[in-house]
């Protein structure tokens, strides 16, 4: 019978001595929570997986999110920090003996040596019925505990039964930088990075390799190796990193932006400058221009929606639901494709009639609550109150009465909303906001002339 107690944990894991041949990133893989980068969502201080593994109570949990991002390791990092074996399975690969036999030796080390197993499977979304039967009771016994990795939203690709007993947490692309320091990590490690060879490498080539990494952590650090393993050495034996063996080994031109940092804001400036001075052909260039540079294109939805309430907005309306659209479709689709929709809403923008007023009234409404002139609620607002208002200062409450809109002609009765009068909003003619302002105006003016209430139909 083999010694169960010379199983080695499947996969390099981290604190192993260094391999020859070993990739750099698997070298590189982080030990501790400290040296996994980005996650600050779920890991900063005082999130709930931080607490979670700082106090060991945690049972069943599914990592969700982009390839590279750290759910292996993390898993790993886990069962280190918590004192217990890591045992790794890929929900394709792995048959129900093998399972079995990974549960067996967890319930061995569990007996004989009081130590506990993390079992992780990588590709969940992958596990069969068989394979699950198998697991879900050990899971429940606390055999061993169980941690999935996904790529695929978990709530429609994996088994409901695993996602009921399971915590989801969702790791996200880490950003151009927090993958720096990963960068300058592993050029400068002695043990387990580059940090013994001569290496000269330009700032602009290191954050090439970050921003084109997609947030991928593996392909940032793989594409270094790349470039420092062709790259022939100088004279003196040192190894020079230019921008151009950079994007040589990451195999994406640089950004076409100019050398100052402040191109990528001023590009993105264009672009919504563009789209307000209703210039398809112009901010089509800008959106081209960000997606080539690797832009961020979440970053460029972003300002698409803010631009279709700030510069379309009460214009026509319909803009900004296209900008969510194309938000949601970029989300769902993914580049190279997710650039459609982006492109349609940009030009669906620029083409559309233009309106700032809600961005100015709403500036307006609260330059006027920041200069502190707060308004008291009107007494016949204030539903709880108004009886005993009315009983308090001797009124006849009919004179305190709340008017229900809806109650009149039109479904309007003029009726002060503010104590003392504001206009804010100053409806434009553009587009669909020409029937606004005309209502409005009507409206307006019923007020400034209003007697009495008229009857209630
Ligand atoms: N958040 C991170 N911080 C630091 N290094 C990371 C991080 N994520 C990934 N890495 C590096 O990338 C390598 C691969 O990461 P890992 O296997 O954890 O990714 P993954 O999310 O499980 O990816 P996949 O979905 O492709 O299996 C690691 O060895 C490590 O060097």
């Amino acid at each position: 019978m083999p010694d169960l107690f010379d199983v080695q944990p499947s996969g390099p894991v981290p604190g192993e001595p260094r391999r020859d041949g070993e990739p750099l990133a698997s070298r590189m893989r982080p030990r501790t929570l400290q040296e996994i980068a980005g996650q600050h969502h779920i890991l900063g201080e005082g999130k709930l997986l931080r607490r979670a593994i700082e106090a060991d109570r945690f049972t069943s949990l599914i990592f969700y999110g982009p390839p590279g991002t750290g759910k292996t390791t993390l898993a790993s990092v886990i069962a280190r920090s918590t004192g217990s074996r890591f045992e790794a399975l890929n929900g394709v690969e792995s048959n129900v003996a093998e399972i079995r036999a990974k549960i067996d030796q967890a319930k061995t080390w569990r007996d004989l040596r009081n130590e506990t197993t993390v079992l992780f499977i990588d590709e969940i979304h992958r596990f069969n019925k068989a394979q699950q039967d198998v697991l879900l009771p050990h899971i429940e016994r606390g055999t061993v505990r169980f941690i999935g990795a996904t790529t695929h939203n978990p709530y429609f690709y994996v088994n409901s039964p695993l996602v009921s007993r399971s915590q989801i947490f969702q790791l996200e692309s880490v950003s151009t930088e927090d993958l720096l320091p990963v960068l300058h990590r592993a050029l400068t490690d002695q043990e387990r990075g580059f940090g013994g060879m001569s290496i000269i490498a330009d700032p602009e080539a290191i954050h090439h390799l970050a921003l084109m990494s997609d947030g991928d952590v593996r392909k940032a650090l793989t594409s270094l190796e790349l470039a420092v393993l062709t790259t022939p050495p100088e004279a003196d034996g040192s190894i020079h990193l230019t921008l151009a063996v950079a994007e040589e080994s990451i195999q994406r031109k640089a950004i076409v932006y100019d050398a100052d940092g402040d191109a990528h804001y001023d590009t993105a400036s264009a672009f919504i400058k563009s789209i307000r001075g209703s210039d398809p052909d112009a901010a089509l260039y800008w959106l081209a221009k960000m997606l080539h540079a690797g832009e961020d294109p979440r970053f460029i939805a972003r300002r698409l929606v803010i631009s279709a309430s700030e510069d379309i907005g009460l214009a026509d309306s319909n803009a900004l639901r296209v900008a969510m659209a194309a938000q949601q479709a970029y989300e769902f689709v993914g580049m190279p494709e997710g650039r459609i929709p982006l492109a349609h809403a940009t030009v669906y923008l620029a083409t559309a009639p233009k309106s700032n007023t809600a961005y100015a009234a709403i500036n307006a409404a609260l330059a006027d609550v920041e200069k502190g002139r707060t308004l008291a609620v009107p007494e016949h607002l204030r539903t709880k109150t108004r009886k005993k208002l009315a009983a308090a200062s001797g009124t006849d409450e009919e004179k305190m009465r709340y008017l229900y809109a809806h109650d009149y002609e039109g479904g309007y009765i003029p009726q002060a909303y503010l104590p003392e009068g504001r206009i804010y909003y100053h409806p434009g003619e553009n587009g669909l906001e020409k029937r606004i302002k005309e209502r409005l105006d009507y409206l307006r003016e019923l007020a400034s002339n209003s007697a009495p209430p008229p009857a209630s139909k």
